[in-house]
């Protein structure tokens, strides 16, 4: 990735420590509103959380809904690749699992997909929020989240220091 980022005007690295922490929080959190049928994944920003999620309450059905909106920090056209194939009528006790909302775009796609599923993201921003059931951490909408599946160490420690 590259280390110029003109769109968006504040930078929020996040290290494995502190998405490991919030998506527990996230867990503990919905934890007494299940039970849970499975979790859906967004991809593919909701792969790790949903891996961390499914180990804390113990899920063993994940499915993935493959949905492509961002070509790096572009929005473009909203695709959806794939839907989730053991999700049967409206969703109802399944839980959705992605990283964040942003624009919400990708979250209502997903919600008129599954419109009683509980939809949970570990951030939000502004925008996407009013479309997540529940969320850890609210960020400023010209704040770029950086993962640290998409960081390498190094690139990490520029960011954090600028
Ligand atoms: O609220 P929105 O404006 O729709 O943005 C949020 C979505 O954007 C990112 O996914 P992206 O399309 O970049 O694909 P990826 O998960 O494969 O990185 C992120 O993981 C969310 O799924
Ligand atoms: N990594 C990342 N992907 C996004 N997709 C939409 N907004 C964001 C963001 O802030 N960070
Ligand atoms: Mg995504």
């Amino acid at each position: 990735m590259s280390s110029h980022h003109a769109d968006t005007a504040k930078n929020f690295p996040v290290t494995w420590e502190e998405l490991h922490r919030h998506a527990k929080a996230l867990a503990w959190r919905i934890s007494d509103k299940g039970p849970w049928k499975g979790i859906v994944a967004i991809t593919r920003g909701g792969l790790v959380p949903a891996a961390i999620l499914a180990r804390e309450l113990n899920i063993r059905l994940i499915d993935t809904i493959c949905i492509s909106s961002y070509d790096h920090q572009n929005q473009r056209t909203a695709q959806n690749l794939k839907a989730p194939v053991a999700v049967e009528g409206e969703g109802e006790g399944w839980l959705i699992v992605d990283d964040l909302v942003d624009t919400g775009k990708t979250a209502a796609i997903v919600r008129n997909m599954m419109p009683k599923a509980h939809f949970a993201t570990i951030y939000a921003k502004p925008a996407g929020r009013p479309l997540v059931d529940t969320f850890i951490t609210e960020v400023s909408q010209d704040t770029w989240i950086h993962f640290p599946w998409d960081l390498n160490p190094i690139a990490y420690m520029q960011i954090r220091n600028d």
